[in-house]
């Protein structure tokens, strides 16, 4: 059992931390941020490679793009007679109580300071310190860009420019592991079946890409799962294929001897926090499902074949609602303890923010060294690249992803899609981050399989570079 007053503690403390770390600098004001995309981003050197901090442009050539007028950095007028003001990083309009939990931000914030003596009592007063702080807010941000036509120490910009990268990007790690799961997760919830020939030519594209983990198939009842009913044939023909793990997901002891007489090298448990969506995708109790994969992991050893835990409803479940971090720890460790050698948390219904995301991963890193967890998040709200990027603060460096955005569980109402795993990588390579994969090859495959599909893929980069492309190809 989890001592559960000192997890608490220790997870009421790490969120202090990173709220604590919430990029202020890095806001945009709107006026600014539109301004910026459309008249001074710097080119990017080539069109699938992201615009990294160290290719923001050097402050030699700042001088020389000069294009934002000081007028674009600041509020417009409209927004200030709306009384809305940021304070510690968040928008807040005048009737919102945003004085909360003024222990966070007072040292990393200290222009807090000028908020803190307003008169509640004079409405005058109060609107018109806010414009000013409004103000003040806005040029620090476009201080630290150096977008405004004001003088600038050349070097002590580019020191700062550092710091601020050195300060939230310090534990991010330097190589992320990228587990592919389009041909089992991406596909297992497509309702039209997808030809076998087109889901091995998927992970022969995916495999070439680089990605040095490639989720093939399940060995689960066709009855429960039709689309992955041809998972024998599957594996049998990609098996062969080098460059890449290839594991399937099995549910019992039938599942993992169906996988390894397919040729299956590596495979995979999934267990849930939740015992309502434990009932739906699997039929038993979460005990029950615990003892199936202790079985398959016995069975595993005895022929050296390394098996990986999945924990779904790491956040929320749609039956349950919230699910408590300590659940998921309490599963995630059965899991571990039992020879798994890598653990994926799955937010299977895509609820969570990085406000939910980083209690549970502190319960869970508070069992499991962290280098053995990865994440799996669906995008279903938008919050997966900010989850990621949290995770990855935290120190993850495991990230599961799909290609093009494909993805549901057909027992898991409302959930949408994976993370795509063109963003994912996006973010990655932009944060500096290696990866492997090479994001043209990964674009072709993601291509391949949206056109099989019938329609446009989920992710946005591949959405966004193949605009560029067709723009450039009219030039
Ligand atoms: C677990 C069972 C099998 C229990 O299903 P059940 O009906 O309770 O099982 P059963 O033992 O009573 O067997 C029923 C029938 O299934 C057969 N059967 C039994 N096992 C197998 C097998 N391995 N392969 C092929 N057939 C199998 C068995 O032989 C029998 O056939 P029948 O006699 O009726 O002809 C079923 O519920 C099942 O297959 N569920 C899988 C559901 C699934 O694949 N969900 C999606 C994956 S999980 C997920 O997506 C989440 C994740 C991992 O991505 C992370 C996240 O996002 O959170």
């Amino acid at each position: 059992m989890l001592a559960k007053r000192g997890l608490d503690k220790c997870l009421w403390e790490s969120t202090k931390l990173f709220r604590a770390l919430i990029p202020v600098p890095l806001l945009v004001p709107a006026s600014a941020s539109s301004s910026s995309s459309s008249s001074s981003s710097p080119a990017m050197s080539s069109l699938e490679e992201p615009l990294g901090f160290d290719k923001l442009p050097s402050m030699s050539t700042m001088d020389r793009i000069q294009r934002f007028s000081s007028s674009a950095c600041r509020p417009h007028v409209d927004d200030l007679g709306m009384g809305n003001c940021w304070i510690e990083g968040r928008s807040c309009s005048s009737s919102n109580s945003c004085e909360e939990d003024d222990e966070y931000t007072k040292e990393t914030f200290p222009w807090r300071r000028h908020t803190k003596d307003l008169s509640q009592n004079d409405s005058f007063n109060r609107r018109t310190r806010s414009l000013n702080w409004n103000r003040m807010v806005v040029r620090n941000y476009c201080d630290s860009r150096c977008f405004s036509d004001r003088q600038y120490d050349f070097q002590s910009n580019d020191k700062d420019i550092r710091d601020i990268t050195n300060k939230f990007l310090k534990g991010i790690p330097k190589f992320v592991k990228i587990v592919e799961v389009g041909p089992r997760d991406g596909l297992q919830n497509e309702k039209n079946i997808v030809p076998t020939d087109v889901k091995v030519e998927l992970i022969r594209r995916l495999v070439s890409s680089g990605l040095p983990v490639v989720e093939a198939t399940s060995f689960v009842s066709p009855k429960w799962v039709p689309q992955l009913a041809d998972s024998r044939d599957v594996m049998s023909a990609v098996c062969g294929l080098e460059g890449s793990r290839l594991p399937v997901l099995t549910p019992n002891l039938k599942g993992f001897e169906a996988a390894v007489a397919a040729g299956a090298k590596e495979v995979a448990v999934f267990a849930s926090a939740s015992e309502s969506f434990s009932k739906s995708n699997i039929n038993c109790s979460i005990e029950e499902s615990l003892a199936r994969y202790r079985a398959v992991a016995h069975a595993a050893k005895e022929r050296s074949i390394p098996v990986r835990g999945y924990v779904s409803c790491v956040v929320g479940c749609p039956v349950e609602g919230a699910i408590s971090p300590s659940k998921v720890a309490y599963v995630a460790k059965e899991l571990y303890d039992m020879g798994c050698f890598e653990i994926s948390l799955g937010d299977t219904i895509g609820v969570g923010t990085p406000g939910s995301v980083v209690p549970m991963l502190e319960a869970v890193m508070a069992v499991i060294p962290i280098e053995k967890l990865a994440v799996h998040f669906h995008d279903t709200y938008g919050q997966s690249l900010s989850n990621i990027l949290v995770s990855l603060q935290m120190g993850i460096s495991i990230v599961d992803s799909s290609i093009s955005g494909l993805g549901g569980c057909p027992y898991a109402k409302g959930a949408s899609g994976n993370v795509a795993t063109e963003d994912v990588v996006y973010m990655l390579h932009g944060l500096g981050v290696k990866t492997k994969v090479d994001l043209t090859k990964l674009l072709a495959a993601g291509d391949f399989i949206s056109k099989h599909l019938g329609r446009p893929s989920g992710s946005k980069t591949a959405i966004a570079l193949s605009r560029v492309t067709a723009d450039a190809s009219k030039i």
